[in-house]
Protein backbone atom coordinates (compact mmCIF):
# COMPACT_ATOMS: atom_id res chain seq x y z
CA UNK A 1 0.00 0.00 0.00
CA UNK A 2 1.31 3.91 -1.09
CA UNK A 3 -0.05 6.12 1.58
CA UNK A 4 0.66 9.47 1.33
CA UNK A 5 0.11 12.17 4.03
CA UNK A 6 0.26 15.79 4.07
CA UNK A 7 3.00 15.93 1.39
CA UNK A 8 4.69 19.32 0.85
CA UNK A 9 7.16 20.41 -1.76
CA UNK A 10 8.45 23.73 -2.25
CA UNK A 11 11.03 24.25 -4.70
CA UNK A 12 13.64 27.17 -3.45
CA UNK A 13 11.92 30.10 -1.62
CA UNK A 14 8.77 29.80 -4.04
CA UNK A 15 4.68 28.84 -3.18
CA UNK A 16 4.86 25.13 -2.38
CA UNK A 17 4.14 23.30 -5.86
CA UNK A 18 2.58 20.81 -3.80
CA UNK A 19 0.10 21.83 -0.82
CA UNK A 20 -0.56 18.98 2.17
CA UNK A 21 -1.48 16.19 -0.16
CA UNK A 22 -3.19 12.94 0.42
CA UNK A 23 -3.49 10.02 -1.56
CA UNK A 24 -3.39 6.37 -0.47
CA UNK A 25 -3.32 3.61 -3.33
CA UNK A 26 -3.87 0.07 -2.16
CA UNK A 27 -4.19 -3.43 -3.79
CA UNK A 28 -3.55 -3.88 -7.89
CA UNK A 29 -5.56 -0.23 -8.41
CA UNK A 30 -4.53 1.57 -11.73
CA UNK A 31 -5.03 5.11 -10.76
CA UNK A 32 -4.08 7.80 -13.56
CA UNK A 33 -3.41 11.41 -12.57
CA UNK A 34 -4.89 14.18 -14.46
CA UNK A 35 -4.50 17.82 -14.17
CA UNK A 36 -3.46 21.01 -16.04
CA UNK A 37 -0.06 21.45 -17.17
CA UNK A 38 2.17 23.13 -13.37
CA UNK A 39 -0.58 21.24 -11.39
CA UNK A 40 2.01 19.06 -10.00
CA UNK A 41 1.25 15.63 -11.05
CA UNK A 42 5.10 15.33 -12.36
CA UNK A 43 6.57 16.26 -8.88
CA UNK A 44 3.92 14.08 -7.10
CA UNK A 45 5.56 10.54 -8.89
CA UNK A 46 9.13 12.67 -7.73
CA UNK A 47 8.66 13.09 -4.87
CA UNK A 48 7.81 8.66 -4.63
CA UNK A 49 10.55 7.96 -5.64
CA UNK A 50 12.87 10.56 -4.64
CA UNK A 51 13.97 11.37 -7.47
CA UNK A 52 12.56 15.19 -6.29
CA UNK A 53 13.31 15.85 -2.29
CA UNK A 54 9.81 16.02 -0.53
CA UNK A 55 9.80 19.26 1.80
CA UNK A 56 7.44 17.81 4.89
CA UNK A 57 5.13 14.93 5.07
CA UNK A 58 5.03 11.46 4.99
CA UNK A 59 5.04 8.63 1.96
CA UNK A 60 5.17 5.35 3.17
CA UNK A 61 5.31 2.08 0.52
CA UNK A 62 4.21 -1.27 2.24
CA UNK A 63 5.30 -0.10 5.55
CA UNK A 64 8.57 1.67 4.79
CA UNK A 65 9.12 5.58 5.37
CA UNK A 66 10.58 6.52 2.47
CA UNK A 67 10.72 10.20 3.09
CA UNK A 68 13.80 9.48 5.53
CA UNK A 69 15.43 6.96 3.63
CA UNK A 70 19.30 7.54 2.26
CA UNK A 71 22.07 5.63 1.49
CA UNK A 72 22.31 2.31 0.71
CA UNK A 73 18.42 1.56 2.56
CA UNK A 74 16.73 4.61 -0.33
CA UNK A 75 18.64 2.36 -2.86
CA UNK A 76 16.92 -0.86 -1.71
CA UNK A 77 13.58 1.29 -1.87
CA UNK A 78 14.00 2.84 -4.84
CA UNK A 79 14.46 -0.99 -6.31
CA UNK A 80 10.92 -2.24 -5.26
CA UNK A 81 9.75 1.79 -7.38
CA UNK A 82 9.19 0.56 -10.68
CA UNK A 83 9.16 3.94 -13.16
CA UNK A 84 7.97 3.91 -16.91
CA UNK A 85 9.22 7.32 -18.95
CA UNK A 86 7.42 9.57 -21.46
CA UNK A 87 11.20 9.34 -23.30
CA UNK A 88 11.44 5.83 -22.71
CA UNK A 89 14.90 6.53 -20.78
CA UNK A 90 16.82 3.75 -22.83
CA UNK A 91 20.26 3.23 -23.88
CA UNK A 92 20.04 3.29 -27.45
CA UNK A 93 23.67 1.45 -28.76
CA UNK A 94 22.49 -1.32 -26.00
CA UNK A 95 20.47 -4.79 -26.71
CA UNK A 96 16.94 -4.96 -25.68
CA UNK A 97 17.97 -7.39 -22.92
CA UNK A 98 20.82 -5.03 -21.89
CA UNK A 99 18.54 -2.68 -21.04
CA UNK A 100 15.91 -4.46 -19.75
CA UNK A 101 18.36 -6.04 -17.67
CA UNK A 102 19.37 -2.40 -16.65
CA UNK A 103 16.16 -3.40 -14.17
CA UNK A 104 18.73 -5.45 -11.74
CA UNK A 105 21.17 -3.77 -11.00
CA UNK A 106 21.56 -3.10 -7.74
CA UNK A 107 20.27 -6.72 -7.29
CA UNK A 108 23.51 -8.31 -9.12
CA UNK A 109 27.16 -7.81 -8.76
CA UNK A 110 28.93 -4.68 -10.63
CA UNK A 111 31.09 -7.72 -12.40
CA UNK A 112 27.92 -9.51 -13.66
CA UNK A 113 26.56 -5.91 -15.13
CA UNK A 114 29.71 -4.80 -16.53
CA UNK A 115 30.28 -7.86 -18.52
CA UNK A 116 26.71 -9.08 -19.28
CA UNK A 117 26.80 -12.34 -17.47
CA UNK A 118 23.43 -12.07 -15.94
CA UNK A 119 22.22 -14.47 -13.92
CA UNK A 120 20.84 -17.04 -15.08
CA UNK A 121 17.22 -16.68 -13.34
CA UNK A 122 17.04 -12.97 -14.52
CA UNK A 123 17.27 -13.86 -18.71
CA UNK A 124 14.38 -16.42 -17.91
CA UNK A 125 12.58 -14.03 -15.96
CA UNK A 126 13.42 -11.47 -18.93
CA UNK A 127 12.57 -13.38 -21.71
CA UNK A 128 9.19 -14.21 -20.06
CA UNK A 129 8.33 -10.40 -19.74
CA UNK A 130 9.46 -9.45 -23.29
CA UNK A 131 7.25 -12.97 -24.72
CA UNK A 132 4.00 -11.30 -22.16
CA UNK A 133 4.66 -7.64 -24.36
CA UNK A 134 5.52 -9.05 -27.62
CA UNK A 135 9.33 -8.04 -28.05
CA UNK A 136 10.82 -11.35 -27.27
CA UNK A 137 11.53 -11.47 -30.44
CA UNK A 138 14.05 -8.35 -30.41
CA UNK A 139 16.04 -9.67 -27.21
CA UNK A 140 19.40 -9.08 -29.12
CA UNK A 141 18.68 -5.71 -31.24
CA UNK A 142 19.97 -2.52 -30.59
CA UNK A 143 17.49 -0.34 -28.90
CA UNK A 144 17.34 2.15 -31.85
CA UNK A 145 15.95 -0.03 -34.18
CA UNK A 146 12.89 -0.55 -32.49
CA UNK A 147 9.60 1.42 -32.98
CA UNK A 148 8.43 3.99 -30.48
CA UNK A 149 5.73 1.62 -28.87
CA UNK A 150 8.13 -1.25 -29.01
CA UNK A 151 10.84 1.01 -27.09
CA UNK A 152 8.18 1.70 -24.17
CA UNK A 153 7.67 -2.13 -23.75
CA UNK A 154 11.28 -2.25 -23.49
CA UNK A 155 11.19 0.11 -20.49
CA UNK A 156 8.03 -1.20 -19.07
CA UNK A 157 9.97 -4.32 -18.83
CA UNK A 158 13.29 -3.06 -17.53
CA UNK A 159 10.91 -1.74 -14.83
CA UNK A 160 9.21 -5.18 -14.23
CA UNK A 161 12.98 -6.79 -14.00
CA UNK A 162 12.96 -4.86 -10.94
CA UNK A 163 10.68 -6.70 -8.66
CA UNK A 164 8.74 -3.63 -8.07
CA UNK A 165 6.13 -3.05 -5.48
CA UNK A 166 4.60 -0.21 -7.24
CA UNK A 167 4.82 0.83 -10.99
CA UNK A 168 4.91 4.72 -11.70
CA UNK A 169 4.44 5.97 -15.11
CA UNK A 170 5.41 9.75 -16.48
CA UNK A 171 3.24 9.92 -19.44
CA UNK A 172 3.98 7.00 -20.53
CA UNK A 173 2.05 7.65 -24.10
CA UNK A 174 2.56 10.60 -24.73
CA UNK A 175 5.50 10.10 -27.30
CA UNK A 176 3.27 7.51 -28.97
CA UNK A 177 0.65 8.00 -31.63
CA UNK A 178 -3.03 7.07 -30.48
CA UNK A 179 -3.81 3.72 -31.87
CA UNK A 180 -0.06 2.56 -29.94
CA UNK A 181 -1.08 4.66 -26.88
CA UNK A 182 -3.83 2.64 -26.43
CA UNK A 183 -1.85 -0.53 -26.60
CA UNK A 184 0.76 0.69 -24.23
CA UNK A 185 -2.56 1.68 -21.65
CA UNK A 186 -4.03 -1.69 -22.37
CA UNK A 187 -0.58 -3.20 -21.07
CA UNK A 188 -0.34 -1.63 -18.03
CA UNK A 189 -3.76 -2.19 -17.07
CA UNK A 190 -3.67 -5.94 -17.81
CA UNK A 191 -0.02 -6.08 -16.62
CA UNK A 192 -1.41 -4.36 -12.95
CA UNK A 193 -3.98 -7.26 -12.76
CA UNK A 194 -1.71 -10.03 -13.20
CA UNK A 195 1.45 -9.03 -11.63
CA UNK A 196 -1.07 -7.57 -8.82
CA UNK A 197 0.81 -4.53 -8.96
CA UNK A 198 -0.83 -0.43 -8.13
CA UNK A 199 -0.11 1.62 -11.27
CA UNK A 200 0.48 5.12 -10.62
CA UNK A 201 0.35 7.52 -14.51
CA UNK A 202 0.37 10.86 -14.66
CA UNK A 203 -1.78 11.41 -17.91
CA UNK A 204 -2.64 14.49 -20.11
CA UNK A 205 -4.97 11.84 -22.21
CA UNK A 206 -8.26 11.99 -20.29
CA UNK A 207 -10.00 10.06 -22.72
CA UNK A 208 -7.51 7.33 -22.49
CA UNK A 209 -7.38 7.82 -18.66
CA UNK A 210 -10.93 7.47 -18.25
CA UNK A 211 -11.03 3.94 -20.72
CA UNK A 212 -7.95 2.54 -18.54
CA UNK A 213 -7.91 3.06 -14.83
CA UNK A 214 -9.93 2.22 -12.45
CA UNK A 215 -9.98 5.67 -10.58
CA UNK A 216 -8.89 9.39 -11.76
CA UNK A 217 -7.23 11.55 -9.30
CA UNK A 218 -7.19 15.39 -10.22
CA UNK A 219 -4.60 18.07 -9.38
CA UNK A 220 -5.00 21.72 -9.38
CA UNK A 221 -2.85 24.08 -7.94
CA UNK A 222 -0.79 21.21 -6.12
CA UNK A 223 -3.93 19.71 -3.96
CA UNK A 224 -6.23 16.53 -4.93
CA UNK A 225 -9.37 18.18 -6.20
CA UNK A 226 -11.17 15.09 -7.60
CA UNK A 227 -10.54 11.37 -6.20
CA UNK A 228 -13.16 9.10 -7.68
CA UNK A 229 -14.16 6.15 -10.49
CA UNK A 230 -13.97 7.37 -14.43
CA UNK A 231 -17.60 7.24 -14.04
CA UNK A 232 -18.05 10.47 -11.57
CA UNK A 233 -16.05 12.61 -13.47
CA UNK A 234 -18.50 14.75 -15.68
CA UNK A 235 -17.82 18.06 -17.01
CA UNK A 236 -18.54 19.84 -13.86
CA UNK A 237 -15.81 18.31 -12.24
CA UNK A 238 -13.65 18.46 -15.70
CA UNK A 239 -13.96 22.46 -15.20
CA UNK A 240 -12.69 22.74 -12.42
CA UNK A 241 -9.68 20.47 -12.86
CA UNK A 242 -8.97 22.58 -15.89
CA UNK A 243 -10.68 25.91 -15.74
CA UNK A 244 -9.01 28.30 -17.64
CA UNK A 245 -6.32 26.22 -18.91
CA UNK A 246 -4.70 25.91 -22.32
CA UNK A 247 -5.45 22.01 -22.01
CA UNK A 248 -9.44 22.80 -21.45
CA UNK A 249 -10.89 22.18 -24.75
CA UNK A 250 -8.74 18.86 -25.17
CA UNK A 251 -9.85 17.79 -21.64
CA UNK A 252 -13.51 18.23 -22.47
CA UNK A 253 -13.25 16.05 -25.72
CA UNK A 254 -12.18 13.68 -22.72
CA UNK A 255 -15.22 14.35 -21.01
CA UNK A 256 -17.64 13.77 -23.44
CA UNK A 257 -15.82 10.52 -24.64
N1 LIG B 1 13.06 21.57 -10.67
C1 LIG B 1 12.16 22.54 -10.52
N2 LIG B 1 12.53 23.73 -10.01
C2 LIG B 1 11.63 24.73 -9.84
N3 LIG B 1 10.31 24.61 -10.15
C3 LIG B 1 9.90 23.45 -10.65
C4 LIG B 1 10.80 22.37 -10.88
N4 LIG B 1 10.10 21.32 -11.39
C5 LIG B 1 8.81 21.75 -11.49
N5 LIG B 1 8.69 23.02 -11.05
C6 LIG B 1 7.47 23.81 -11.00
O1 LIG B 1 6.55 23.10 -10.21
C7 LIG B 1 5.24 23.24 -10.73
C8 LIG B 1 4.63 21.86 -10.96
O2 LIG B 1 5.38 21.22 -12.02
P1 LIG B 1 5.10 19.73 -12.47
O3 LIG B 1 6.07 19.42 -13.57
O4 LIG B 1 5.09 18.85 -11.30
O5 LIG B 1 3.63 19.86 -13.05
P2 LIG B 1 2.84 18.87 -14.01
O6 LIG B 1 1.45 18.88 -13.52
O7 LIG B 1 3.53 17.56 -14.10
O8 LIG B 1 2.93 19.64 -15.39
P3 LIG B 1 3.05 19.02 -16.88
O9 LIG B 1 1.74 18.36 -17.13
O10 LIG B 1 3.28 20.21 -17.74
O11 LIG B 1 4.21 18.08 -16.89
C9 LIG B 1 5.34 24.08 -11.99
O12 LIG B 1 5.03 25.41 -11.67
C10 LIG B 1 6.81 23.96 -12.35
O13 LIG B 1 7.27 25.11 -13.01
Amino acid sequence: MLKITDLVKRYGSGDPVLKSLDLTIEGESVVSIIGSSGAGKSTLLRCINRLVEPTSGSINLNGTELTSLRGANLRAARRKIGMVFQGFNLVDRLTVMENVQSGRLGYISTWSAVTRRYPKADIRRAYELMERVGIAQYANTRADQLSGGERQRVGVVRALMQDPDILLADEPTASLDPKTSEQIMGLLRDLAGELKLPVLINIHNVTEAKEYTDRIVGMRYGRIIFDDVPAKLDQEAMDQIYAGSPHADRAKDGAAA
